[in-house]
């Protein structure tokens, strides 16, 4: 593609960073990519962040845009359903949908090195150990310090904040023009442990998001390449802090994640539990996202989000594509394409932001596995019923490109209709339930009712435990 003349750099070399300097690069930019952090493929582990994610339509969508979706799908291992883990050790599988519809756990680390080697095929110059410490939006210059600690001071067209929830280049704007912030740390934390392979085999049925819900207490499982398994328990500082001693820790898993305990081995979870610190969780929301006509601010720098939706990485490789997009309409012209791309992604980025928090506030206060269980399979059931209209949320923020604010306006819908619903068959289970229950001693009253009592009670009886 011919190029445009025009010099971009991206500051943060992680997943939205690497994956938007490739989409830039294939529109003809010259870009050069800071990242304040070492090479991470010269490093055996990357720490403080989640091992693996889940990535959905939305994501793949715009790594398919820059011909990495083969490569990243490659190495994913898909999750066709959700595996939920009851107290007593149940586990009951719920589809996500139809047989194209799953989404995929992915290894962080390799997908942030498929990203760098395609930016560096792709002729962007990548700089390491590069911090941005200052930008002058007005002139297009930004300083970097380097690890010796001397500083070089770089000019271009265009800087693009890439550079996470605390971005220093999100700082940098603040200072120049009138910036909207807000952040909240939620009370919850969060510690990795691993479900390592039994007999060289996966420990847990392989393609499922294994989901343990406890209500205040929630821990996931998404399985590895090399058959481990990366599990995330969630759950509030006060109670990580509660666990003074090992046999704390043992007890407590043997109250609320019995079933656990033979995969993750007692010794690992003592030896995790009491030496990991529980990572902090944040929700950012900010507005504009960007500065004049040489700033601009993308992914977790612009909308940080709780992972209660598992949409953080797919959100902002979303952005992405909507920038793109915007570039095409707009033919290059940043005058045009900045304030255009805070217009159209922020009603987007903080619905999503705010989804991810209901689904957090929601999950946290009523969701043990029974209601769990009753939600989604309420939620396929009504699919199955009403395919074109009855959506379930979750499928429109995974599978589908549904803007995330619109994907909120149905759920407000739909919840208006489950409560229609509720008015009218609640009363009417009940009502059948009394005239099959109560018909011996109400029957002198009414005429036989042509019902062949067991049958229709034993259909009740399954219909109402289906959801159970
Ligand atoms: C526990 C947990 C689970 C998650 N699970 C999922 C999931 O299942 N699915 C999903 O879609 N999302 C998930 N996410 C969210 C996802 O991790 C983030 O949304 C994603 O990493 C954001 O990418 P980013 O590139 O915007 O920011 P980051 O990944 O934070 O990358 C920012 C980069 O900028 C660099 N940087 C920072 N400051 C500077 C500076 N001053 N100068 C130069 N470089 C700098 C950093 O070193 C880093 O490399 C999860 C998050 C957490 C915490
Ligand atoms: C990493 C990842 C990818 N997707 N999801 C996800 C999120 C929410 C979901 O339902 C919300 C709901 C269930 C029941 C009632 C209300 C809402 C579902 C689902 O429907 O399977 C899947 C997660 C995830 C992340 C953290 C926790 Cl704690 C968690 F449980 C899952």
């Amino acid at each position: 593609m011919a190029t445009t003349g025009q010099e971009i750099v991206i500051v943060g070399g992680g997943l939205v960073g690497a994956l938007n300097a490739c989409f830039l690069a294939q529109r003809g930019f010259k870009v050069s990519l800071y990242e304040m952090r070492a090479d991470i493929r010269t490093q055996l582990h990357v720490k403080g962040r989640s091992i693996n994610l889940a990535l959905s339509r939305r994501g793949r969508e715009a790594l398919k845009m820059v011909g990495l979706e083969d490569m990243v799908v490659e190495n994913g291992i898909p999750m066709h359903a959700r595996m939920i883990h009851d107290l007593d050790g149940t586990r009951r599988p719920i589809p996500y949908g139809e047989k194209h519809q799953y989404i995929m756990s992915v290894d962080r680390k390799h997908l942030n090195e498929v990203l760098l080697n395609a930016a560096e095929q792709k002729g962007i110059k990548l700089l390491f150990e590069h911090k941005l410490i200052r930008c002058d939006f007005d002139r297009g210059m930004v300083i970097f310090e380097r690890a010796d600690e001397s500083q070089v001071t770089v000019s271009c067209d265009l800087i693009i904040g890439c550079d996470g929830a605390f971005s220093a280049v999100r700082n940098q704007m603040m200072k120049r023009t009138r910036l909207d912030y807000q952040q909240e740390y939620i009370p919850h934390g969060y510690v990795e442990l691993t479900i390592h392979p039994k007999q060289n085999q996966f420990a847990m049925e392989v393609n499922y998001l294994h989901i343990w819900p406890r209500n205040e207490f929630m821990m996931i499982a998404l399985p590895n390449q090399d058959k481990t398994y990366t599990t995330t328990l969630f759950m509030p500082f006060k109670n990580f802090e509660s666990l003074k001693t090992k046999d704390d820790i043992i007890e407590f898993f043997q109250k609320y994640f019995p079933d656990s305990i033979p995969l993750l081995e007692e010794e690992n979870i003592k030896e995790t539990m009491s030496s990991t610190p529980a990572q902090p969780l944040i929700s950012i929301k900010c507005h504009p996202y960007h500065v004049g006509t040489k700033g601009l601010i993308m992914g977790d720098a612009a909308h940080a989000m709780v992972p209660f939706y598992g949409q953080g990485m797919n959100a902002g490789f979303e952005d992405c594509i909507v920038l793109d997009e915007l570039m095409d309409e707009y033919k290059n012209d940043f005058t045009k394409v900045l304030p255009a791309y805070t217009e159209k992604r922020h009603v987007d980025a903080t619905a999503i932001c705010e989804l991810a928090m209901y689904n957090y506030i929601e999950m946290r206060s009523s969701v043990n596995s029974k209601l769990f269980l009753l939600r989604k399979k309420l939620d396929n059931f009504l699919q199955k019923l009403f395919p074109k209209s009855w959506i379930p949320l979750y499928t429109m923020v995974s599978f589908t490109r549904t803007r995330y604010h619109q994907c909120i306006e149905r759920r407000k819908t739909q919840d208006k209709i489950i409560r229609c619903l509720s008015y009218s068959i609640i009363p009417l289970v009940v009502g059948v339930t009394v005239i099959v229950t109560k018909r011996n001693e109400i029957g002198q009253y009414i005429s036989d009712i042509p019902l062949n009592i067991s049958q229709l009670k034993i259909s009740l009886d399954r219909f109402i435990h289906r959801f159970l």
